[in-house]
């Protein structure tokens, strides 16, 4: 039975109002911990909807790019204060919406609120260089200009996180910006935009359309007054984003899979590499372009080390993300749900073993639900399904090796590279591991995912535009560089 009691519509914000969309239709966002409760309805736009909002977004821009950054920084503190006093809802509707534990989606509400602070604060921070000029009498000097406007399009994973990393940076540099959010996560997006609402943004500044990737997303990445595109999702799409966004010439900055490795050294300390493990590969259901995806293994540590992983493995509970004592919450929807039974399926078809989970869970409450069982392989050969293709849900794949140059070859042997860690207590391991580690994000002794707001983030070869987002990072895609040449007459 449906639960459809009080299920509020949540609408487009277009130039500073909440509207519905022009063809009135709108499509349901349910909860993958039970696919009988609806958390919303949102907007299912056509391009005409997003055409209006890039319209506001580009006259609003002019002004907005004239305040001085103190006075962006001003409306971003503004909106953290708010995001901070609304955590516990807003977490909660992004349990509801995909399905990540409470707590986690707590975490990464409250990430939220440091990201927007931290942009705050760059309001004040220079944008610029003095560059001595080869002519005495001239002063020379780089300043910084916004794009104008910029789409932003983003993935379920992180409903609170990714928009805010892209959109926080966006504003603090004087662009405007349309957010198109994955319509699985639209309701959470329409909260996160109802703090900008309330902080009092002007009306064109920042808007919401949500709607189909095929129409909204595709049609941000075509219009012509979309002057930069930023985008995390899939490999595919992606790369359908940038060839738009390059062939119409606008600047486009891509965040895409991982395949990611760790590897654990003979010299590991082994119940650090399978928390690790487990908190890297597992936490929010694999869902993370950063989650652990290879275990790479030395071999003589790898039956001790895969017998204490299949143990805590099996300590998993498996639930609802808003009950107590649950660990791993379901899949974020149906699709993906089958795109993992999918991988776990081909690992077996391809000769993996099967060491724990490998099915749909079905427990207690869990039958209408999008749940599968945290998932470990072994037998696992660098040239299988599993060991090179992004899943985005809770499977490890154990991979035997003899030497730590063996180790990094099969590291390396994938066409991603976003992050990757290794355990060891030996210098010249984590010195090899570190140069020749092919990923953006290297880390030792510590597990694959967890990204840092203030440091850059992004992928070597596939998983990336090679641009970087976060921290300082952002002011590169964010703004143009304009060199100032400057001589008295
Ligand atoms: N790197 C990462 O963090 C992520 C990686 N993924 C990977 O992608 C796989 C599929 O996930 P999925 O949600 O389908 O990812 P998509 O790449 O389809 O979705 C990401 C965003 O792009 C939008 N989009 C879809 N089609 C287009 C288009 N033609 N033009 C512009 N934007 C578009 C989506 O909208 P809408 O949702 O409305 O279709 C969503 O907002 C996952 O299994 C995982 O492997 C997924 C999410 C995040
Ligand atoms: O590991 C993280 O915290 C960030 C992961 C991420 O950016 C993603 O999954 O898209």
């Amino acid at each position: 039975m449906v639960t459809k009691t009080d299920v509020k519509t949540f609408l487009n914000f277009v130039n500073g109002s909440w509207v519905k969309s022009s063809n009135s239709e709108v499509s349901a966002s349910i909860n993958p911990a039970n696919r009988n409760e609806i958390v919303g309805y949102v907007q299912k736009s056509p391009v005409e909807d997003l055409n209006a909002a890039v319209e506001a977004a580009k006259v609003a821009q002019k002004s907005w790019g004239k305040l001085s950054g103190a006075e962006r920084g001003a409306f971003l503190f503004k909106v953290a204060d708010i995001l901070e006093s609304r955590v516990d809802e807003i977490a909660e509707t992004m349990t509801r919406e995909m399905g990540k534990t409470f707590p986690e989606a707590k975490g990464e509400t409250a990430r939220g609120v440091a990201i927007l602070r931290y942009y705050a604060g760059e309001g004040m921070r220079k944008v610029g260089d003095v560059i001595p000029s080869t002519d005495s009498g001239a002063l020379m000097f780089t300043n910084r200009t916004p794009l104008g406007v910029v789409g932003v399009i983003t993935p379920w994973n992180f409903p609170v996180a990714i928009p805010i990393w892209k959109m926080a940076p966006a504003l603090i540099y004087g662009n405007a910006v349309v957010l198109k959010p994955a319509q699985e996560v639209a309701v959470t997006a329409a909260k996160v935009i109802e703090c900008f609402e309330e902080a009092n943004f002007p009306s064109g500044v920042v808007n919401l359309v949500t709607g189909s990737g095929s129409v909204i997303g595709q049609g941000l990445t075509d219009h012509p007054d979309v002057n930069g595109i930023t985008f995390t999702g899939s490999d595919t799409v992606g790369k359908q984003v940038g060839q738009g966004a390059l062939a119409r010439g606008a600047k486009y900055q891509l965040e895409m899979g991982g395949k990611n490795p760790v590897i654990v050294a003979e010299d590991a300390d082994l119940d650090l590499a399978v928390e690790a493990t487990i908190s890297g590969g597992l936490r929010s259901t694999g869902q993370k372009c950063t989650a652990t995806s290879r275990v790479i293994v030395h071999g003589s540590v790898y039956e001790t080390f895969k017998e204490k992983l299949v143990s805590k493995v099996q300590e998993i509970t498996v639930g609802n993300g808003m009950q107590e004592g649950i660990w791993m919450g379901p899949c974020a929807s149906e699709n993906q749900l089958n795109t993992v039974l999918s991988y776990i399926e081909k690992g077996k078809e391809e000769g993996a073993t099967l060491l724990v989970g490998g099915n749909r869970y079905v427990d207690a409450d869990c039958a209408d639900g999008f749940y599968v069982e945290p998932t470990v392989f072994e037998d696992v050969t660098n040239d299988m399904t599993i060991a090179q293709e992004e899943i985005f849900g809770p499977v490890l794949a154990l991979i035997k090796v003899d030497t730590m140059d063996e180790a990094i070859k099969v590291a390396n042997d994938v066409q991603f590279g976003l992050s990757a860690s290794i355990f060891t207590t030996n210098i010249q391991k984590m010195l090899h591991f570190i140069e020749d580690m092919e990923a953006g994000l290297v880390r030792v002794n510590a597990e694959s995912a967890g990204v840092e707001l203030q440091a850059p983030f992004g992928g070597m070869k596939q998983s990336s535009s090679h641009s970087r987002e976060q921290g300082q990072a952002a002011i590169e895609f964010f703004t143009s560089i304009k060199t100032v040449f400057v001589k008295g007459s």
